[in-house]
């Protein structure tokens, strides 16, 4: 039955044994693989459907192409599986079900599933139903390659009617639009950029050589999918020999965007066996503590962290212990004498360095959009004995595959959380009042976060202590301190989600302010396993509040709150990566003269991954590479570094600060920061923005100093001096705040013009008051 082969394809994909195919179906693939694909010799990839009773595979050569192969046909390929001797699935008769197995789409580009191209793919699954006059025609030309060598080699060219002239045209438009043959044509190398112009030749060719009888035969089939079917073998044929260059061409590019087996890409960690400890277990359950154990044991070590607060954190732990231990950030690199161990954020890990041990913290990382690559690129490529990982169950499945991959023994761990999170079904019951020492209440936006710290200050004895991503790390940890110290007056924090990770906080209870987040576009509900992870932060092993609570403000968000802490983890099946500079670097020798930013599209278009692979996502590097393209006289490794610098592109002067940067870097000069600090701390909102961006653009040029040589950004201690400066007038506004922040009407408006239906009132302190 279906799944049987479908149970076969993925055991020889994970068994990763070498599969020879041949086709009935696709003369196209038979045809070339004789010539340039010889046997079609390939690993089988992950993706196969099963539908009716046919089984589609996507073809590994190229991500966006289906072959579609008869059942019949797959038993024969499934016999010639050298599946070790585990083939007992092939008998198996083949039946229609596939309800373990949903239609999905063609992968495209982005990871996407292009729902054009699935029905395209149904439309090599119509042969079967096939018109009479198809069939008539399929039966009198049933070899492609014979056709093509008659036309090839006529010399007469017919008299056509003008109906039949039309009909042709109709057909072969019929043709061009098709995206199924246009998927199909990728396979011989066709881009789909290409695809149009090889289609009007080949119509061209065909109106000029092909005998009356059959256009005739293909006329009466008319502009349909069996007359595309018929024609693109003989497509193959006329491509392949008219147009070499242009597949050599593609070919090379396609070749050069070649994401798959990444595991390959670090042949040194490849030759160690390599012990991966899995620390596995839902938030404040040790995992970090047991993998810091074995870190601070070894005789060298190195900790990779997701935040560099946290990078920050185990450094200074770590040293207090009396282990000397260096740290390592984008930002910053504090060499401590005599330190076999270094402590940095996950996006500066060696892949050089020889480790003992090896902590890779939050490995459910892997699956994020825009960093997941990071933590992959860790994971496969550290030269380390012993490598912990410690993350929630999310990736675990995939985790052992890639152990399987590298060869690489896994040994998990399973944790359980010290004491169980509580939920309080009594809420805040929407007033502030309600809040107690010890609280978190987290809310998901610079604005209310302002909002509810004033409002608990103006109407309760609490202080309030705020974390929030704007700030910097160094004024979070403050804030953090100052939260936890249980001497001073600040016993209440107001998180937004930035507060979800790693961080030692003294939370008795977390309480969500809101559960909706704005996404950029609309308010959206703030994700379940994000939910788990803020709401994980109450109750602390060893704090003063070792059992966790968590509520809501309001009682109709309670329900919302209860669903997500009782959702299992989401089970991750790809994680992220992205091209090194050597990989982009042979890719845009491939098509000179390209702008970096379509660079990367091209990039993204072209590039072939594995099955448990998506390619992570560069939206932010791109309008950074818009804006610097003006730079003039930047190489390409330089460009490739100014863009991935960390700016926030929303902010104006942090970009034109970037442009700055990069325009005297580009003359040879060295780059200044053209800045002052403020003498004081801030006295309303747009001063505390001010001083926030003023730390952003001291960090992304200490960041800079780290890609670039000394000569180039020569003011290290300076801009330092400076960050360390504005992080603590941003500490001592942060204890003064008292102003009032945008007005309500302005944020109705903007929520009506954005259409957003979010209904929470604006002001809290209007409602406090009510
Ligand atoms: N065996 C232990 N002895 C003493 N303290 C411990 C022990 N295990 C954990 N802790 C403390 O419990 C707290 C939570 O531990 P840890 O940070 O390791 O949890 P985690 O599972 O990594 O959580 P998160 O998901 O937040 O990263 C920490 O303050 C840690 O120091
Ligand atoms: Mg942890």
């Amino acid at each position: 039955m279906a799944r049987g082969v479908a149970g076969v394809l993925r055991r020889a994909y994970n068994s990763r044994v070498r599969v020879l195919l041949s086709t009935r179906n696709l003369h196209s693939f038979r045809e070339t693989e004789s010539r340039s694909l010889c046997n079609s010799d390939f690993d089988v990839p992950t993706n196969r459907f099963c539908s009716g009773n046919r089984v589609r595979i996507q073809l590994p050569w190229n991500d966006y192409r289906f072959g579609c192969f008869e059942i019949g046909k797959v038993r024969t390929f499934s016999s010639t599986v050298d599946n070790n001797g585990e083939n007992d699935d092939i008998e198996e008769s083949v039946g229609s079900e596939s309800d373990d197995y949903d239609e999905e789409g063609v992968i495209n580009e982005f990871g996407d599933v292009d729902e054009s191209l699935l029905n395209d793919s149904v439309v090599a699954e119509t042969d079967e139903i096939g018109s009479e006059a198809a069939r008539a025609l399929n039966a009198r030309y049933n070899d492609p390659v014979e056709l093509y060598r008659e036309l090839r080699e006529s010399e007469v060219r017919s008299k056509l009617q003008l109906s039949e002239w039309d009909s042709l045209h109709e057909i072969f438009g019929y043709f061009a639009q098709s995206g199924w043959a246009a998927n199909q044509a990728l396979a011989i190398y066709i881009g789909k950029s290409f695809f149009p112009t090889a289609v009007s030749k080949f119509r061209d060719f065909f109106l000029e050589k092909c005998r009356i009888e059959v256009v005739q035969d293909l006329v009466r089939v008319g502009p349909t999918d069996e007359a595309v079917k018929f024609l693109f073998p003989v497509f193959v044929e006329f491509c392949i020999e008219e147009f070499p260059d242009e597949i050599k061409r593609f070919k090379s590019i396609v070749d050069t965007a070649d994401l798959t087996k990444p595991a390959t890409w670090f042949p040194f960690a490849r030759a160690m066996k390599r012990k991966i400890v899995y620390h596995c277990g839902p938030t404040n359950s040790g995992k970090t503590y047991n993998a810091l154990q074995r870190f601070m044991e070894a005789k060298n070590g190195l900790y990779c962290s997701p935040l560099r607060l946290l990078a920050m954190e185990v450094f200074d732990k770590v040293n207090a212990l009396g282990i000397y231990c260096s740290l390592l950030t984008g930002q910053e690199k504090k060499h401590v004498p005599f330190a076999n161990h270094v402590s940095c954020t996950v996006e500066m890990v060696s892949t050089d360095e020889l480790y003992e041990v090896a902590v890779i913290d939050e490995i459910q990382m892997m699956a994020d959009p825009s960093r997941g690559h990071a933590w992959t690129k860790a994971l496969l490529g550290l030269k380390a004995d012993e490598i912990h990982l410690c993350g929630d169950p999310s990736v675990l499945d995939i985790v052992r595959k890639m152990c399987a991959d590298t060869g690489d023994e896994l040994v998990e761990e399973h944790y359980e959380r010290f004491k169980p999170l509580v939920v309080e079904a009594k809420t805040l019951l929407g007033d502030l009042k309600n809040v107690k020492s010890g609280d978190c209440v987290v809310a998901f936006s610079r604005r209310e976060i302002f909002e509810v710290k004033m409002a608990i200050e103006k109407h309760t004895n609490h202080r309030c202590c705020v974390i929030y991503g704007a700030l910097p790390p160094e004024t979070r940890r403050q804030q953090a301190n100052l939260f936890n110290d249980q001497e001073n007056e600040y016993d209440v924090l107001v998180a937004s989600d930035a507060v979800g990770m790693g961080l030692n906080l003294n939370i008795r209870r977390v309480v969500f302010y809101s559960l909706n987040k704005y996404n950029g576009d609309k308010m959206v509900p703030v994700a379940a396993s994000q939910v788990k992870q803020i709401a994980g932060r109450a109750g602390r092993r060893g704090s003063r509040y070792p059992d966790g609570l968590t509520t809501t403000l309001h009682l109709e968000d309670l329900n919302y709150l209860i669903e997500c802490l009782q959702q299992p983890f989401d089970e991750v099946t790809k994680v992220g990566l992205f091209p090194f500079f050597e990989q982009i670097e042979l890719f845009a020798a491939q098509v000179p003269d390209m702008a970096f930013s379509k660079l990367l599209d091209h990039f993204g278009k072209h590039c072939r991954l594995d099955g448990s692979y998506f390619l992570c996502r560069h939206d932010h590097v791109k309008k950074v590479a818009n804006m610097l393209e003006k730079v003039q006289g930047l190489s390409l490794e330089d460009r490739f570094n100014f863009c991935f610098a960390p700016v926030n592109i929303r902010n104006p002067k942090a970009m034109y600060q970037l442009y700055r940067f990069a325009s005297t870097y580009s003359q040879d000069t060295p780059v200044n920061i053209a800045m002052g600090v403020p003498k004081s701390s801030a006295k309303n909102d747009t001063e505390l923005l001010d001083l926030e961006s003023r730390h952003q653009i001291l960090s992304m040029y200490l960041w800079l100093s780290n890609q670039f040589e000394e000569k180039n950004f020569p003011f290290v201690e300076r801009v330092e001096a400076m960050a360390t400066n504005i992080a603590e007038l941003l500490g001592e506004s942060l204890s003064k705040v008292s102003w009032k922040m945008e007005s309500k009407e302005e944020k109705v408006k903007g929520q009506k013009k954005e259409g957003r239906g979010y209904e929470r009132p604006a002001s809290l302190i209007k409602l406090v008051n009510k």
